[in-house]
């Protein structure tokens, strides 16, 4: 028998600055390397989403965000792995970005997101984030 892997919910920022996006690549240790992905992370015990997201942007890159609105969520499987990927739109509070854990970071107008090898589960989010702000 086979059990069903649970769903890990994954908080991730779609940080808007002067009219461009963030987008950060994976490094080549972590899952999914040189993808590129919305910054953020696994949601942990019974934290609510928005103090996850902030926590994980703080802890990648070294900022404090700004939660404008929850946009909705993709649920994507990997392998093994089921996801819910639940994004956010955010603006900087602080604006000196260190990378403490991507390859690099883009800021990219909204029409050239689609430009970049993004991982699995955020394609559909990218999709609708530019059918809807384009
Ligand atoms: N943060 C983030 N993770 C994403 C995105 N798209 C996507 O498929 N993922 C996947 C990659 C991982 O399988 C999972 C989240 O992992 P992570 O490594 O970023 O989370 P974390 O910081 O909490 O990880 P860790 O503490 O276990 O190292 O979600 C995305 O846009 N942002």
């Amino acid at each position: 028998m086979t059990s069903t892997p649970s769903v890990i919910r994954v908080t991730c920022a779609i940080v808007e600055n002067e009219g461009k996006v963030l987008c950060a690549q994976r490094s080549e240790s972590m899952m999914h390397p040189l993808k590129w992905e919305f910054p953020g992370g696994k949601v942990e015990g019974d934290e609510d989403l928005e103090t996850c997201l902030k926590r994980e942007i703080k802890e990648e890159l070294g900022v404090e965000i700004a939660i404008l609105e929850q946009l909705p969520s993709n649920f994507h499987i990997y392998s093994n792995l089921r996801l819910e990927l639940i994004p956010f739109r955010c603006s900087l509070q602080t604006f000196e970005i260190d990378l403490l854990e991507h390859s690099q970071i883009l800021w990219l107008p909204i029409n050239e997101l689609k430009d970049l090898d993004w991982a699995e589960a955020d394609v559909p989010i990218v999709d609708y984030y530019i059918r809807t702000y384009k």
